[in-house]
């Protein structure tokens, strides 16, 4: 297995503060890793974690900061400051560092066209935070086997890895990236309808959210297929069968069809810029 170099992280937000936090999890030192953050509080936080962190507001220079060093620079920011975050730090980056990104939108060969680093693009979701993420990855022209294994082993410190290519990343994301909200989004909505039929908010919570983390037990339990155990719960001429039918009327393949075409759509805009 590879040992992972110096981590230093571009933007500890929801996405990247998961990963750190899964990593540390996997048992990765969190002295090896460097984190920088917008506040000061939340660098505090991270000190209190184990992990270095430099905050922006005590240091603006606190991306070129946290880099050196680092054999691996995950950029855990918003899309729109990719480019501008790359930049900041191209004088401080070790030229033997491979980037890592997990910004929805942003192609390679934008990054490759601001550092001369190796970069590797990657769509994680954030169940990365207990060890159970999806993460695509894309390896850029100029990364090699060793950068490739680096990217692949933070993520399979977090859950399971998908290599693709790069043109098939934005689906990917359409599907996993964003899939943690379709299945939170599902369970607000059930936990609706069953206030709707006369349950406090505290108990449809319960009935939605229980069912929604058993499912998802028993699914990863038993390795059986969904459709399979979906008939387990289907009695012939029973209340399910009704309660399917009804959503198979409501044709939910074709609304998750466009949805994905709207957040493919999306991803596209953001590469544009
Ligand atoms: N939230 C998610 O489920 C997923 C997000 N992503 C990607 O992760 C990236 C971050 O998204 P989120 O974590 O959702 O957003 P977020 O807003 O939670 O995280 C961004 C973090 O960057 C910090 N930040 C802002 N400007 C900075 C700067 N100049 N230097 C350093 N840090 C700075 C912010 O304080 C914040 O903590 C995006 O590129 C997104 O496409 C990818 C997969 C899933
Ligand atoms: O919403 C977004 O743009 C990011 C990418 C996938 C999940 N969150």
């Amino acid at each position: 297995m590879t040992t992972l170099p110096p981590l230093a992280v571009l933007g500890a937000g929801s996405m990247a503060g998961a990963i750190v936090r899964g990593l540390i999890a996997s048992g990765v030192d969190p002295a090896s890793v460097a984190v920088s953050t917008r506040s000061a509080a939340s660098a505090a936080a991270w000190r209190a974690e184990g992990v270095r962190a430099e905050s922006l507001e005590e240091n603006p220079h606190a991306n070129a900061g946290v880099v050196g060093g680092a054999g691996a620079v995950l950029l855990g920011v918003k899309p729109a400051m990719v480019v501008d975050t790359l930049r900041e730090i191209a004088g401080a980056l070790d030229a033997r560092a491979v980037v890592v990104s997990v910004a929805a939108g942003i192609t390679t060969a934008t990054m490759e066209g601001v550092v001369p680093n190796p970069v590797v693009r990657t769509m994680p979701n954030t169940p990365a935070l207990v060890r159970r993420a999806v993460t695509g990855v894309v390896a850029g022209s100029r990364a090699g086997d060793a950068e490739l294994a680096i990217a692949r082993a933070i993520f399979q410190a977090v859950g399971t890895v998908v290599e693709l290519p790069e043109e098939r990343i934005d689906a990917l994301s359409a599907i996993s990236g964003s899939g943690p909200a379709t299945f939170y989004y599902l369970t607000e909505q059930l936990t609706e309808t069953a206030e709707r039929l006369g349950f406090t908010r505290e108990e449809a919570r319960l009935l939605a959210e229980q069912t929604l983390v058993g499912s998802a037990e028993l699914l990863a339990a038993t390795g059986e297929e969904p459709a399979e155990l979906r008939r387990r719960v289907t009695s012939p001429k029973g209340t399910t069968e009704r309660l399917i039918a009804v959503l198979d009327e409501a044709r939910l393949a074709d609304v998750f069809e466009r949805a994905a075409e709207a957040a493919i759509a999306r991803a596209r805009e953001m590469a544009r810029g």
